[in-house]
């Protein structure tokens, strides 16, 4: 039987980083090193500043790093020193070529295996943590197979991640299932098992899901598929509420009550960011497309489409109350992250809104707790044009609390869900004492009691819900 004792997982981002912390945390007995090809990222994981902000990250990487738990650029000697691999690199929207816009970018995968083939001097488990297309494990075990030697074996597994940003650490530390898939072989199974040891210092042996390879890399993008698509219908309903007077919170409560349905992702919202969902979505839809399936592909794209529509409909919504135009009027924007509990930016819907009120040449203050000012800049700008930070500077302007983003303000845009927005703790009566009149405030996720707030004086909308809701 084979027994983990030291483990390597290349890519020290979202996943990785914490991922492999906290399997740190939980197995003193194995060694783990993460490693990256990015010098900062890994001067950042051995600082006392960590490079990703995650509840409780912080304490797992303080308790075991230097102990059994290490962080290096040197790539090579951490692989072959491994027995076991996780390979948790980016696999972002191809930007250019064939697939552009929708397949997964397999190259930093690619990548990655090839530099097991070359370097390893010993046989390895070799782990797709990274999500992938249906079929990816297949191209890594070519390449591996090929460098494989009488002495040098490699076997391959996929254990997806389900974890999301902002509750990564509770989610890793009590997840609701780890999923390992294996080819059906005797080796495959062996190296099944070896993984599943792991996971079992800490999780329940009947949470931990053992698949075919193939199976397992279709589940996280199934997975990512359904949520999305949750978030997609209740979004599609909020423009029926608003037109008819129903309520999406009741509508979700009434539905979410039916066990076969459930409660959760049934919020509305402004429109799902993140980094994974569009392009996991989108990777179903391009693997669809290439399987012959467009009835299937168009099915999942249509997820992604009602997504944008939603973005679109909260700005025109903004725009027309705002007597039709927002030129010069000042727009306080308080979010900027795509959900509460990061500092992640990626694919945030406050992107999208942001740059269409730059269009409308509207003058925008941006209040976040967390979002680095450069990183907000950066996501405005425009890639490939010159100088285009400096027009967003003059257009934008980032601010170090919520009061002064809305003070002179003409409308007040909740975009992301911090707890520090909600009426309980901010005080709403001081931001529209410093508005310009009237003074329009936009809940894009249902945060605030909106009755509360029009006794203070402000034109309230909501999404899901009319101001005359239930009442007419
Ligand atoms: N972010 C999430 O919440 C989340 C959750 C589940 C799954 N995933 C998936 O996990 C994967 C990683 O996502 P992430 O958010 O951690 O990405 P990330 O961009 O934060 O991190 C990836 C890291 O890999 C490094 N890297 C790339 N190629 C390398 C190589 N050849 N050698 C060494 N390092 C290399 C990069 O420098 C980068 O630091 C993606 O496939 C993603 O879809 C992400
Ligand atoms: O009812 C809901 C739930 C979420 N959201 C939004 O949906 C996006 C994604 O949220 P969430 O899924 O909580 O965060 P992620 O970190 O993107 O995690 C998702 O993507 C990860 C990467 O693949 C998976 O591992 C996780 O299981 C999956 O939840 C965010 O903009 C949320 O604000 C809503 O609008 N309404």
């Amino acid at each position: 039987m084979t027994v983990v004792k030291n483990i390597c997982c290349i890519g020290a981002g979202y996943v990785g980083g914490p991922t492999c912390a906290v399997l740190a945390y939980k197995c003193p007995d194995i060694k783990v090193t993460i490693v990256d090809l990015s010098e900062a990222r890994i001067a950042a994981w051995n600082s006392s500043n960590l490079p990703i902000y995650e509840p409780g990250l912080d304490e797992v990487v303080f308790e075991c790093r230097g102990k059994n738990l290490f962080f290096s650029t040197n790539v090579d000697a951490a692989i072959q020193e491994a027995d076991l691999i996780f390979v948790s690199v980016n696999t972002p929207t191809k930007k250019s070529g064939m697939g552009a816009g929708m397949a997964a970018d397999l190259a930093y995968i690619e990548s990655a295996t090839r530099r097991i083939a070359e370097v390893s001097t010993s046989s390895k488990i070799v782990v797709e943590k990274s999500t992938v297309p249906c079929r990816t494990a297949q191209s890594m075990r070519t390449i591996l197979d090929a460098n494989s030697t009488s002495e040098i074996h490699f076997d391959i597994l996929s254990n997806p991640e389900f974890l999301a940003e902002g509750t990564a650490i509770k989610d890793l530390l009590n997840p609701d299932r780890v999923l390992i898939g294996a080819l059906q072989t005797e080796s495959g199974i062996e190296a099944q098992n070896a993984l599943v040891d792991v996971y079992t210092h800490w999780v329940p042996k009947e949470r931990v899901i053992t698949t075919n390879l193939w199976s397992s890399e279709l589940s996280k993008l199934a997975a990512n598929a359904m949520l999305a698509q949750r978030i997609s219908s209740i979004n599609a309903l909020s423009a029926i509420c608003e037109a008819t007077g129903a309520d999406v919170d009741e509508v979700a409560f009434a539905c979410g009550k039916d066990t076969r349905l459930g409660s959760k992702f049934l919020k509305a919202s402004v429109g799902f960011g993140g980094s994974c969902f569009q392009k996991d979505i989108l990777n179903l839809v391009y693997l669809s497309q290439q399987l012959n399936l467009p009835e299937v592909a168009d099915y999942w794209q249509q997820v992604v489409i009602m997504n944008e529509y939603q973005k679109k409909r909260f700005v025109r919504n903004i725009i027309s109350t705002l007597f039709n135009t927002i030129t010069n009027k000042k727009i306080a924007v308080l979010g900027f992250a795509f959900k509460k509990d990061t500092g992640d930016t990626r694919e945030s819907a406050a992107i999208t809104l942001i740059k269409d009120f730059m269009q409308e040449n509207a003058r925008v203050a941006i209040y976040d707790p967390k979002v680095e000012p450069q990183q907000i800049y950066m996501d405005l700008s425009e890639p490939g044009v010159v100088d285009t930070q400096k027009e967003v500077e003059k257009k934008v302007q980032i601010c170090q609390s919520a009061y002064e983003a809305a003070d002179g303000a003409d409308a007040v845009i909740i975009v992301t869900e911090w707890d520090e927005f909600r009426d309980d703790q901010l005080d709403y009566s001081k931001i529209y004492a410093g508005m310009h009149k009237p003074a329009f405030l936009f809940d894009g996720r249902l945060l605030i009691n909106a009755q509360k707030l029009r006794q203070i004086g402000f034109k309230v909308s909501v999404i899901g819900k009319n101001e005359l809701a239930g009442t007419a």
